[in-house]
């Protein structure tokens, strides 16, 4: 017999897409919209698959807490299970046992404080090699272009924490690893019909060559991982640092590291994928937007340089700023959570998949529905925050509000079972970029570019990064 439910409200939508057509090139911002209008619980049909939004702190609440363990899975998409060696790996795979114990792993081995704190030498080398090119910039009066430069710096850190290399004297260069880093988001992010109409929706992704470009992309990175790791399993280890790899080849010698046994090739590459797809981006579109706001808005940005100056200024015999002199800086620490208010990096979270059925607001929720919550929405909303468009770090003080998941208002990494295993990696990669960039260097804008002409258009893709690249001028600082 059927049961009669009361399901969350729903646009109209057309046979066949559903309201897919509703979601234009940039979805956070069109079911931001569409949310004002049906509320902050709404029913979307994408295609064949039943998707619900939620759009306030309270709805995202009963979500990522209340009811996370009935809706903590993810969906079964195309590109994910490619990328993912087939769900091997943390962000992608269902919630189940095996999930559990990967991530309980990784936490403990990769994202740890002692990891981070073990890499922060490598940031610290990096760091200096781009304080001399931009400084060489600043004698020069050249444009430095921040959008690729954040990229670089993270790109070489990880490369050099997870592998051990530069790439320099191997056959990739940095530039080609990007670009295959760049394709793999590419694809992620890309439409992709086979997971909006199931049994059909491949013979689309077919015809339109998007089949064969992901499968290209999965290969060029499998072939890349299994250099990586004969270089290191050839090498002499005892002459090197110990990097992410040694260490999970180390794992794989152990017998049964997880439950289910043995740790094999597949989940360590599955692993190195979540790394680089997860890690290089997310802190550079950060760092990017928060450069952009600041120079949009010169009281802030004069008043989080003076902040930084004066801390650092009594006591830095080095010339790079250390991670603990970077705790002390309260106001950088509110631009950054300002910056994450306005321009989340995953403006909808990762899609979630529901488990088992459960209420919001008297709306049932039923099982296999996807899941957004859409944070970009929350980050603006005038009912939460007054001037939401205004970039006023300054909101922030006397206020307990947190970006680690605790506080529904504001939610870049996410929270419940599925928040960024990697919270504090992100935030301290972000602060110690922007800290030591505004330490070292003033930056102007191009001549005869005004600060209304600074682009702030975001991006479409599963990242919500700026569309236009940051172009600015360094000017060495006196300090
Ligand atoms: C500023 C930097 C970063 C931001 C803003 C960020 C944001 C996020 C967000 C929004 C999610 C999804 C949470 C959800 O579904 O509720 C996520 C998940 C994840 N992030 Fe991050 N992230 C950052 C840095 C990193 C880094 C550096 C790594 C790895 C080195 C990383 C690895 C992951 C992984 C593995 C997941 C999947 C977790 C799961 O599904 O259980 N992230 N991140």
């Amino acid at each position: 017999k059927r049961r009669w439910v009361r399901q969350p409200p729903s646009p109209p939508g057309l046979p066949i897409i559903g309201n897919l057509h509703q979601l234009g090139e940039l979805p956070h911002q069109s079911l931001c919209k569409l949310s004002k209008k049906y509320g902050p619980v709404m029913l979307l049909k994408l295609g064949r698959v039943p998707t619900v939004i939620v759009s306030t702190p309270e709805t995202a609440k009963q979500v990522l807490k209340d009811y996370d363990l009935h809706c903590c899975s993810r969906p079964s998409l195309e590109g994910t299970r490619k990328l993912s060696y087939n769900y091997l790996d943390i962000a992608f795979s269902r919630f189940d046992d095996y999930w559990k114990e990967l991530r309980k792993l990784c936490v403990e081995e990769l994202f740890c404080n002692k990891r981070i704190n073990s890499i922060q030498p490598i940031k610290e080398a990096e760091m200096e090699k781009l304080i001399d090119s931009i400084a060489e910039s600043a004698s020069q009066k050249t444009l430095v272009n921040l959008s690729d430069t954040f990229l670089s710096l993270n790109v070489n850190v990880i490369c050099k924490a997870v592998f051990g290399v530069n790439f320099q004297g191997t056959v990739l260069n940095n530039d080609k690893f990007q670009d295959l880093v760049h394709e793999a988001l590419e694809m992620l992010g890309s439409f992709s019909a086979s997971d909006f109409f199931p049994y059909v929706g491949w013979i689309v992704d077919w015809f339109t060559g998007l089949h064969a470009r992901r499968e290209r992309s999965v290969r060029d990175l499998d072939a890349f991982y299994e250099q990586m790791i004969d270089l290191h399993l050839q090498k002499n280890r005892e002459e090197s640092e110990d990097d992410f790899v040694d260490l999970l080849l180390r794992l794989e010698k152990e017998e049964a590291v997880l439950g289910y046994g043995k740790l094999t090739r597949n989940h360590i590459k599955a692993i190195l994928m979540n790394i680089l797809l997860g890690g290089i981006n997310t802190s550079a579109i950060t760092m990017t937007w928060a450069m952009a706001e600041l120079i949009r808005n010169p009281r802030v940005m004069k008043k989080v340089q003076s902040e930084i100056r004066a801390q650092i200024g009594k006591n830095n015999k080095t010339r790079i700023i250390s991670l603990d002199e970077i705790n002390h800086l309260s106001y950088l620490n509110m631009v950054i959570k300002e910056t994450c208010r306005l321009h989340p990096v995953a403006p909808l979270l990762v899609p979630r998949e529901v488990i088992s059925e459960f209420k919001i607001n008297g709306y049932t929720i039923q099982p296999k529905t996807r899941l957004h919550v859409n944070v970009w929405a929350i980050g603006r909303d005038p009912e939460i925050w007054k001037d939401p468009e205004e970039f006023l770090p300054e909101r922030f003080m006397d206020c307990d509000i947190d970006v680690k998941g605790q506080d529904y208002e504001l939610l870049p990494f996410g929270s419940g079972r599925r928040i960024c295993p990697a919270v504090y990696m992100g935030i301290t990669t972000v602060e110690f970029g922007l800290a030591n960039l505004l330490y070292h260097f003033d930056w102007k804008l191009p001549e005869g570019v005004a600060v209304e002409d600074i682009y702030m258009d975001e991006a479409s893709g599963l990242t919500s990064h700026k569309k236009h690249d940051l172009l600015l001028v360094p000017v060495k600082s006196l300090v």
